[in-house]
Formats: structure tokens, sequence, C-alpha cells
């Protein structure tokens, strides 16, 4: 891990102006993916993770902007100064993505085959029997039984999960280096979901795939991330390996994120949800945005901003959250994370994390 990341973010900043007020939707997040590596974005509806993913592919669309300051680097390059054609070369060829919902990614009206050929024509210059060859080991490859002759199928032909499956094969067309996949199961049911999720592990295993994996689950995080960040209303709130993230929650709000999956409480006890909304981020965040909904809230939470700090044993765990460094007294943690707010505003751009 000491290598490069093939992915850096670093204090990403994406807003939405309406007529109202400007939706922080994404506010000033930063983490990395190195190469090979599957790291999750988890968090309730509402908090930024679409955003997130269409950020750095580049398709954030109007009135929605990527705001100066902002860094995207993949595998070195700045994406975020990249034209709108050499992004569309990213996305054909470095970067590829797979939606919640499979008719996002696929034409009705053409054959399943006409669409990967058509993918690999683009990007392979592959034509006639050659791409019909290849078209078959691609459908194989996302084990999709009795591929040539589903080759000539239309989308409609085929069931949700085999859908996903084939949008998967078209992505893997462009034979992308990296993978952003956006809630890629939530449509499917849990049978077919574990066998996308299966997929998916053996693509990255055979093809060294580097994922960025965006979900609301954590039971699916749990299946499918090495290593996890936690978004709340536009912000990072704690990121973590993913044993420890499960073995030792240390934001409240991750707390009952995995208080509300079920089979992790005692017998009989109820699904636990956290109460209350994400809030629209709409302004800048000088206060913990989930104070109004946090048990563990005290005064000072609606005063000063959190910064990340290391709170567990693992120096990669870490928490923006005004109780940590634990050993700490309440105002020593407090003055800590004001001077640490105070110094990320001092800094130009980047590394508000660190
Ligand atoms: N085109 C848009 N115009 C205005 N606001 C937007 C737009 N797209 C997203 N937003 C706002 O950005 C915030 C984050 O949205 P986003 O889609 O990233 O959430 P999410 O975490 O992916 O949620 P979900 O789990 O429901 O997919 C929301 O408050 C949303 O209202
Ligand atoms: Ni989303």
């Amino acid at each position: 891990m000491a290598d490069e990341p093939v992915l850096s973010v670093s204090n990403l900043q994406t807003v939405f102006h309406t007529d109202k007020e400007t939706i922080r939707a994404v506010d000033g997040i930063s983490f990395d993916v190195h190469e090979g590596e599957t790291v999750g974005i988890v968090g309730e509806s509402g908090s930024g993770k679409s955003v997130t993913a269409r950020s750095i592919m580049g398709i954030v669309e109007s009135p929605g902007e990527v705001l100066p300051g902002s860094s995207i680097k993949f595998n070195g390059r700045e994406l975020t100064e990249l034209s709108d054609k050499e992004y569309r070369e990213v996305r054909g060829s470095g970067i590829g993505m797979v939606f919640q919902d499979p008719q996002q990614s696929l034409n009705p009206v053409y054959t399943i085959g006409n669409q990967i050929r058509e993918s690999l024509r683009i990007n392979q210059g592959l034509r006639g029997e050659e791409a019909r060859q290849e078209a078959i080991e691609l459908l194989e490859a996302v084990a999709i039984p009795d591929a040539a002759r589903r080759l000539d199928e239309y989308p409609h032909e085929f069931s949700g999960g085999m859908r996903q499956r084939a949008v998967i094969a078209m992505m893997l067309a462009c034979d992308p280096e990296f993978l952003i996949c956006d809630e890629p199961t939530t449509a499917l049911d849990v049978t077919i979901q574990a066998q996308i999720l299966e997929l998916l592990d053996e693509l990255q295993e055979e093809r060294n795939l580097s994922i960025l994996f965006i979900t609301h689950d954590m039971g699916v995080i749990a299946e499918i991330a090495d290593r996890v960040n936690v978004m709340y209303a536009g912000q990072i709130i704690e990121s973590a390996p993913v044993e420890d993230l499960f073995a030792n929650p240390k934001h409240p709000y991750t707390e009952g994120l995995l208080g509300a999956i079920p089979g992790q409480q005692a017998d009989g006890e109820s699904l636990r949800t956290i109460e209350g909304d994400v809030p629209t981020p709409n302004e800048e965040a000088t206060y913990c945005r989930f104070a109004p909904r946090c048990p563990e809230a005290f005064d000072a939470c609606d005063a000063v901003a959190p910064a990340h700090v290391s709170v567990g044993e693992d120096p990669d765990h870490t928490a923006a959250c005004l109780l940590y460094p634990e050993e700490q007294t309440e105002e020593a943690r407090v003055s800590h994370h004001r001077s640490l707010g105070a110094k990320s505003r001092e800094r130009p751009a980047g590394d508000v994390n660190e």
C-alpha cells in the first residue's frame, strides 16, 4: 500500500446551484483507492454517494459544479482539468461505471451482442467475427450461460440479474483499470445480489481491478470492501479498514448504521434505525451536521466543525467527531478540533483530512 494510489480524491466539493440555495452535495471529501483494492462508500439516501461517483466520472450535470480546489487524480493525472474530449477517453478506457439500473447503460432497441460489439469496435478496434468471438468470451466471463445464443437477444429478454451482468460485460469491453459501482445490486433480490458481488470479486482478482463500491447497505459493504468511508450530509465522517469499522465503529452515526443491520442485535430486539433524516447540506459546515440526530451530542457540536482524527489502533482509522481523541478532556478535544478546522481553512485546497 506504499505505492501511489490509482485514484486519489482530495477536498472534493460538488455543489448544485438552485434558485433558493446552494446544495453542498459533496462537501470536501478525501480518500484514496489503491491498485486491486475495493473501497466502499456507505451512507443513507441523500448523503452524496452518487454525486461523488458522478464527479469522478466527470458527468455532473448542470446546475451542478465541481468547485475549484477539488482534486481527483487518476494514476497521477488531474481529472478536474481535463477537456470534455479527454474526459470521454478516460471514461472509454480507464474508468468504467456500473449503475443501479442496468437500463441506464443498455439501449432497448439493440441486441446485447450489438451493444457489446459496438463497445469493442470503439475501444479495441475489433470487428466482424473477431468482435463476435470476444463478445461471447465477455458474456462467458460474467457467467451468462449459453452466451452465443444470448448475444442475439434484446435487453428485455434478460432478467434483472442477467442485464446487470451484460452491463458489466459491456464495461469490460473497455478493459478498464478502475470500476465505479453505484448500488449495482440494490434492485436485485438477495440471491442474485450475492452472485453479482461474487462475480465482481472474481473479475477484480482476474483483472486486478480497483473498485469504488457505493451502497447504503452495511451488509454489502461487509461482503465486498477492503476499506470503508462512511458518508453523512456530503462529508466522510469515518474511514477505516472494513474489519476495524465493524469491530470498532467510533462515530455515533456509524454505530447507528451498524445497529440498523438485521441480525446484528440480540434476539427479539427490533431493527434499530436512526431517527430523523439526513439534512440537505446547504451552508458551510461550521458545526457537526449529525449533531441534531446524535445521541451523544453536547453543546460544542453545534459550534465547532469536527476534523478527522485518529480513533483506533490502526492509524488508517479516522473519524470526524468531537468525542475523539477519546483520552482527552472535553475541553482539550474541542480546542483540538477547532485548531484543525482553522488550519484546514488556511490551506488553499486538499489535505483537509490528513
Ligand atoms: N441534479 C441535482 N440538482 C439538485 N440537487 C441535486 C442534484 N443531484 C443531487 N442533488 C442533491 O445532492 C445530494 C446528494 O445526492 P446523491 O444522489 O449523491 O445521494 P446518494 O447518497 O447517492 O443517495 P441515494 O442512496 O438515494 O442514491 C442530495 O441532497 C440531492 O438532493
Ligand atoms: Ni445514489
